[in-house]
């Protein structure tokens, strides 16, 4: 029954993002203060098509709000697609008597739960947009995103310490975020980059090498700073800084930040945010808004429907 007393399910899923934890935290506390029960699935659509649950109390979240990564695991379960795989999701979830399922995580997670909403009707499923990428259509923001831009910077300021007291490298700097250029963007926006290699503006090696070697001609004191997004995770940065070192005999570096940008203990941001974002999740469950994700728009906390999940959100080139 909508409102009192819900027993309700909730996974991580996709790639683990800053935020994750404090969201579960808060979904956890507030869902116990309203009577709800709350089960974690663990390890995503995986966990729950293997039984892998149990009941999430208050007292074990205490230190979840300062924690990056998530404390009931994600994953990636591509099997989800296949009708065979939602079937057996919705069997378990239906065995547990669940009536709604918290799902945190990016368009790809949202997709999924809608695939389990068909086999199983009479379960609402609320999304809570979480990566780092801030790829999800109709947000301004998700979690994650504000940490991970965070640890770039604080990257960005080491390097360009050392940067700027031996005059005259080239440093290209590789984020996370796949195909979409939010965080390799941001550093550009903030100023400290000169320019930003993304996927939204495609760029041919050679012009590449000429904005590096114009922005040398420009700059008279210090280093050049590039940015480029994760892309096809081929790290094509390597390829045209050794094509920029034979040809010009420039001290060029290449700096990968890798897997170590999608940890970290949340910012305040991405606490706050997690936060709202929960208590949303909780509100939607108990006043039977049915299929959504919340986003951030506009500064505030909306719903959409999860069939939206599946449309590409457009580049904001001035996001902030
Ligand atoms: N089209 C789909 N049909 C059914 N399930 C899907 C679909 N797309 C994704 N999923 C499920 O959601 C999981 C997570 O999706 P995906 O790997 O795309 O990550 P994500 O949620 O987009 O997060 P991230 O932005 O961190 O990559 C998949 O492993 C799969 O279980
Ligand atoms: O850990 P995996 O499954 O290799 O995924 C990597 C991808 O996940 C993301 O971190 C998003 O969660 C992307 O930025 C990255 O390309």
């Amino acid at each position: 029954m909508e409102g009192a007393g819900m027993k309700l399910g909730v996974i991580t899923s996709g790639g683990d993002a800053p935020g994750m934890n404090p969201c579960l935290a808060q979904i956890i506390r507030e869902g116990q203060k309203r009577g709800h029960e709350i089960i974690g699935f663990e390890g995503g659509f995986r966990g729950i098509a293997e039984n892998r649950c149990r009941k999430l109390s208050p007292e074990e979240v205490t230190l979840w709000y300062q924690r990056g990564g998530t404390c009931i695991k994600t994953g990636r379960f591509p099997e989800l697609e296949k009708e065979s795989a939602q079937k057996k999701v919705a069997e378990q979830l239906r065995a547990h008597r669940i009536e709604g399922l918290m799902v945190l995580g990016g368009d790809g997670s949202f997709k999924g739960a809608l695939a389990v909403h068909r086999m199983f009707p009479e379960l609402n499923i609320i999304g809570i947009p979480c990566t780092i990428d801030n790829n999800v259509y109709g947000s301004d923001y998700t979690l994650g995103f504000d940490t991970a831009l965070n640890t770039q910077t604080t990257y960005l300021d080491g390097l360009m310490d050392t940067g700027e007291s031996l005059d005259g490298r080239v440093f290209f700097i590789e984020t996370l975020g796949a195909y979409d250029g939010y965080l390799a963007q941001s550093t550009y926006l903030m100023g400290m980059a000169e320019f930003a290699v993304l996927d939204e503006m495609p760029m041919e090696e050679e012009e590449i090498i000429r904005k590096v070697l114009q922005a040398r001609e420009e700059k008279r004191s210090g280093s050049i700073y590039v940015m480029f997004s994760e892309s096809d995770g081929k790290h094509r940065c390597l390829r045209i800084a050794d094509v920029i070192r034979d040809r010009y005999n420039i001290n060029i570096k290449c700096s990968i930040l890798g897997f170590s940008q999608r940890g970290n203990a949340p910012t305040a941001r991405d606490r706050l945010m997690a936060s709202g974002f929960a208590d949303r999740a909780i509100r939607a469950m108990e006043t039977g808004v049915k299929n959504q994700y919340i986003v951030y728009r506009k500064g505030e906390f909306q719903y959409m429907d999860i069939s939206n999940a599946s449309k590409k959100k457009v580049f904001d080139w001035h996001h902030i």
